[in-house]
């Protein structure tokens, strides 16, 4: 039996995988396996017996993937199952802000008792005057499931799009119309561009990408989009810019105490994946991820560990995460053989400074002589996790 920790809610349709023979779904010291939205999780958080994270969403920023890596815990996400329901609501905001939309629909509810309101209305409809988004410049600062989606739909609707990711996945290329203009620098965004809109993780590298010297470049008014995370964007910086009213607006999911006071901001409270359908899928897509890590040791949108699949035969499986250096799988293999166990598949991949390894072995093995390999396996230097399945 498997112990699930789940953090947040998760769409029942992703619950309900998780087979009553095999699972418990359970507030417990020691799960098997985490599974979680955004909920900050902290070392603490994850016992020893963890084996398994599952992010139903995009962003891991809330997860201590460095310290889950070096402990051998396989950290998933679930990569573009939410990314249609943030593009329509990027889209939405970006022509309901254009229009000012935000301000006049409140406007509008203070007038519910006013005298004369159909001529205060034509009265001080002038306030409210915006622009059209056709043929002006939108920049995509990250061009990954969502920002792809993002360019092109801005393209639909007859705007200038540049796009800036310098890490732009074969896959993200393939989708990307080839009407996006590829901008070679973020400056290049800053300085041609109406609307910029964010679209790539938070980082130790991106915290803050965002500030005085790329507001300096941007253009007079322009509108900055925020649906990837607040801390992407210096808030000093952005109290200066929008003061000085170099940033017109900015349109943020991510509100806190300072920023929802700063001028001519507009906040949704981290509302892009929230829809019935994106939530049905990062769940459904979480759970699939997380059995098939837990019942077969196969490894799928892991980001901390390659993609990994051997087809699983039922036959005793030896899986290890291990650091990613010279040796370490002909160390294994060598302790196996010593043992007189055959090996009948295996499978061996890396990302980074981290490896894992699936063994397949010729024949069953009891409990005793399970434990006896494990403790054998584990003293080798740079093994960082064993399991038998
Ligand atoms: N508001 C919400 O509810 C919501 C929902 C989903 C995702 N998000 C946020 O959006 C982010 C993007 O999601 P996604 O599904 O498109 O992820 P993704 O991994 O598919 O795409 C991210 C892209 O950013 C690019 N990138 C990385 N560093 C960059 C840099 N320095 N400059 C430019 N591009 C860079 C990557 O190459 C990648 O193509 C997530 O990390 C998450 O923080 C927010
Ligand atoms: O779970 C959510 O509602 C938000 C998820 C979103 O921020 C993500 O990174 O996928």
């Amino acid at each position: 039996m498997y112990q699930i920790q789940v953090y947040n809610q998760i769409a029942k349709k992703g619950t309900d995988l998780f087979s009553e023979e095999k699972y418990r779904l359970t507030d417990t010291e020691s799960p098997d396996g985490v599974l979680l939205r955004s909920y900050p999780l902290t070392e603490e958080h994850i016992p020893e017996s963890v084996k398994a994270i599952a992010r139903a969403g995009a962003g891991v920023n809330n997860i201590p993937v460095a310290d889950c890596t070096k402990k051998g815990i396989v950290v998933f996400n679930t990569p573009g199952a939410n990314a249609n329901a943030v593009k329509e609501l990027v889209i939405t905001s970006l022509i309901a802000s254009s229009r000012k939309l935000f301000e006049a629909v409140q406007w509008t509810q203070t007038i519910q008792n006013a005298e004369n309101l159909e001529r205060l209305v034509e009265i001080e409809k002038k306030k409210y005057i915006g622009s059209e988004i056709q043929g002006k410049y939108i920049g995509v600062v990250g061009a990954g499931a969502i920002g792809v989606l993002v360019a092109n739909a801005a393209l639909a609707l007859d705007m200038e799009v540049i796009a800036f990711d310098p890490f732009i996945s074969v896959n993200s290329a393939w989708l990307l119309s080839r009407n996006v203009q590829r901008a070679m620098s973020l400056d290049e965004v800053f300085t041609k561009c109406d609307y910029i809109t964010l679209h790539m993780p938070l980082s130790d590298k991106t915290k803050g990408i965002i500030n005085a010297s790329g507001f300096d470049k941007m253009k007079e008014g322009v509108q900055v989009l925020n649906f990837s995370r607040g801390e992407l964007v210096n808030e000093d910086d952005l109290e200066n810019a929008l003061e000085s009213g170099k940033v017109g607006k900015y349109i943020t999911d991510f509100p806190n105490e300072r920023v929802l006071n700063m001028k001519n901001v507009v906040a949704t409270p981290h509302l892009g994946a929230s829809t019935q359908e994106s939530e049905e899928n990062c769940a459904i897509m979480a759970v699939q991820q997380l059995r098939s890590y837990l019942e077969t040791g196969n490894i799928k949108n892991s980001v901390n560990f390659a993609d990994v699949e051997l087809p699983y035969i039922g036959k005793k499986r030896l899986t290890i995460a291990h650091q990613n250096i010279p040796n370490m799988v002909g160390q294994i293999t060598a302790l196996l053989a010593a043992n007189s166990i055959n090996i009948a598949d295996m499978i061996n991949r890396s990302k980074g400074d981290y490896a894992y390894t699936i063994i397949d072995l010729d024949q069953d093995i009891d409990h005793d002589a399970e434990e006896i390999l494990k403790g054998k396996v584990k003293v080798i230097t740079g093994v960082t996790m064993i399991r038998f399945i």
